[in-house]
C-alpha cells in the first residue's frame, strides 16, 4: 500500500537514479486485439452456435449417465495445419454417421500446448512456427477453424491453458481439458469454474489423483479472480462454478491407470472425497507410455470393462491424426509432412476408424444382449 501511495515520488527517484524497479525482465509489449475485436473478424454463425449448444447438452447427459453412449475425444495432439484438420474433421463426421448409436465423437482441436520444459506452444502462440509469436493471427485462425468444425456438426474439444483464451474461443468449445501440468494450479481451477462447457481435469503427471480430485471439487465452487472482459478491460470475474467438471485418467509416474483395478481405485478415491464424477480415460500419454501403437489396446481394455459392467467410464480420448507418428518442425516449413503431428506421436486415420468401428460393434453387442 505504501509503495502504491508513493508511486509518483518513486518514479521521480527512479528517473533520477536512472533505473527501474519493474519490467526488468520484460523485453517488450505488443498490442493484442480484444476478444470482441477477434470475434468481429470471425463471427459465430448460426449453424456453429446450434451445434455447440446441442453438443454441450449431449456431453452433459453423457456425464450424468442420462445418455449411455461413449464420448470419444479424438484428433491430433495439436493443430498446425487447418487444411489437414478439416480433412480429419470430414473423415470423423462421415464415420460418426456409422457409429452414432453407441459413440458420441468429439474432435480434439488443441491450439495450446503445455510443455514439460520448452518447445512450440501451439498454433495460437506461434501460428507461423518461426518464433514470430503472432498471437492475434493464431487466435483468429483458432476461431475460424473451430467455427468450421462446428458447422460440420462435430463437437470441439480443447485444452484451456491461457486464462485469457476462453474469452476468445469459449463459445465454440463443447468439452475442455485442464492438462496434467496445470490441474493443481489455482488459476486453472478458477478459470474452469467459469467455463461454459464441461471440463475434464487430468490426473497429475505423477499419476496421483489427489490434485485432480481437489481440482474437480474446487472448480464446482464459485470463485472471484482477475481476468479480462470482452472488450479487453482488466476485470474482477465472479464465476458460478462448473457443475460438469470431472476426472480424466491419463496415467503418470511411470505407470498407466486405465486398467480395471486403477479405475476401481479412482472410483473409490472420488467416493471418499465426496465427489460424484464419471471418468474419461485418456488412451494416450502415460496410459500408452507415449507409444501410439498401444492406444487401441488401452481403448479395447476400457471397452472390456464397460462390457463387463463398469458404469463409471463415460469417455475415452485418442491422439489420432491422418498419418501416424510425429515429426520435428523443420526450418523449411515446406518440408512438413501432411497430416503428421508436430507434437506427440498419433495413430493414423485407418487405425482410428478400425478401433472406433470395433468399439461400436462391441457396444452394440452389449446393447443387443441387454447387458
Ligand atoms: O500432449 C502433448 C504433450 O504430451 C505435452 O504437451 C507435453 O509435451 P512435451 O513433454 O513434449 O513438452
Ligand atoms: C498435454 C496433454 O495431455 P496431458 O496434460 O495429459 O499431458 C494433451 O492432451 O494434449
Amino acid at each position: 500500500m505504501w509503495l502504491f501511495m508513493q508511486t509518483p515520488k518513486l518514479n521521480e527517484v527512479k528517473q533520477q537514479a536512472g533505473f527501474s524497479l519493474e519490467d526488468i525482465n520484460i523485453e517488450g509489449f505488443a498490442p493484442m486485439p480484444s476478444p470482441a475485436e477477434i470475434k468481429k473478424m470471425a463471427p459465430l454463425t448460426e449453424a456453429a452456435a446450434e451445434n455447440v449448444n446441442k453438443s454441450r447438452n449431449q456431453i452433459k447427459q453423457i456425464l450424468t449417465g442420462e445418455d449411455n453412449r461413449l464420448m470419444v475425444i479424438t484428433g491430433p495432439c495439436s493443430i498446425h495445419d487447418p487444411k489437414a484438420a478439416l480433412d480429419y474433421a470430414q473423415r470423423l463426421a462421415e464415420l460418426s454417421e456409422h457409429i452414432s448409436e453407441t459413440i458420441f465423437p468429439v474432435m480434439r482441436v488443441y491450439f495450446e500446448k503445455p510443455r514439460t520444459v520448452v518447445g512450440w506452444k501451439g498454433d495460437i502462440n506461434d501460428p507461423d512456427m518461426n518464433n514470430s509469436f503472432n498471437m492475434a493471427k493464431g487466435m483468429l485462425k483458432a476461431r475460424e477453424l473451430m467455427i468450421k468444425i462446428n458447422e460440420m456438426g462435430l463437437a470441439v474439444a480443447t485444452e484451456a491453458l491461457d486464462p485469457f483464451g476462453p474469452q476468445y474461443l469459449g463459445e465454440l468449445v463443447s468439452w475442455y481439458a485442464i492438462g496434467a501440468r496445470t490441474t493443481e494450479s489455482q488459476t486453472h481451477r478458477e478459470m474452469a469454474s467459469g467455463l461454459s462447457a464441461p471440463v475434464g481435469f487430468k490426473n497429475g503427471t505423477d499419476g496421483l489423483l489427489d490434485s485432480s480430485i481437489n481440482a474437480v471439487k474446487a472448480s464446482r465452487q464459485s470463485h472471484y479472480f482477475l481476468g479480462i472482459y470482452e472488450n479487453g478491460q482488466s476485470s474482477i470475474i465472479k464465476t458460478k462454478g462448473n457443475r460438469y467438471s470431472h476426472l480424466v485418467l491419463r496415467g503418470g509416474g511411470g505407470r498407466p491407470n486405465f486398467d480395471t483395478v486403477s479405475v476401481m481405485l479412482a472410483e473409490k478415491a472420488l467416493k471418499d472425497a465426496g465427489v460424484d464424477s464419471r471418468i474419461v480415460v485418456d488412451c494416450s500419454h502415460a496410459n500408452s507410455m507415449k507409444n501410439p501403437d498401444l492406444q487401441p489396446f488401452v481403448l479395447n481394455d476400457c471397452i472390456t470393462q464397460i462390457v463387463n459392467g463398469n458404469k463409471s467410464i463415460c469417455g475415452v480420448m485418442l491422439e489420432s491424426n491422418i498419418n501416424a507418428g510425429n515429426q520435428k518442425i523443420p526450418a523449411d516449413l515446406s518440408q512438413l509432412k501432411y497430416g503428421v503431428s508436430v507434437t506427440d506421436a498419433c495413430i493414423d486415420w485407418e487405425t482410428t476408424e478400425h478401433a472406433l468401428r470395433m468399439t461400436n460393434r462391441r457396444l452394440l453387442d452389449k446393447k443387443l444382449n441387454g447387458e
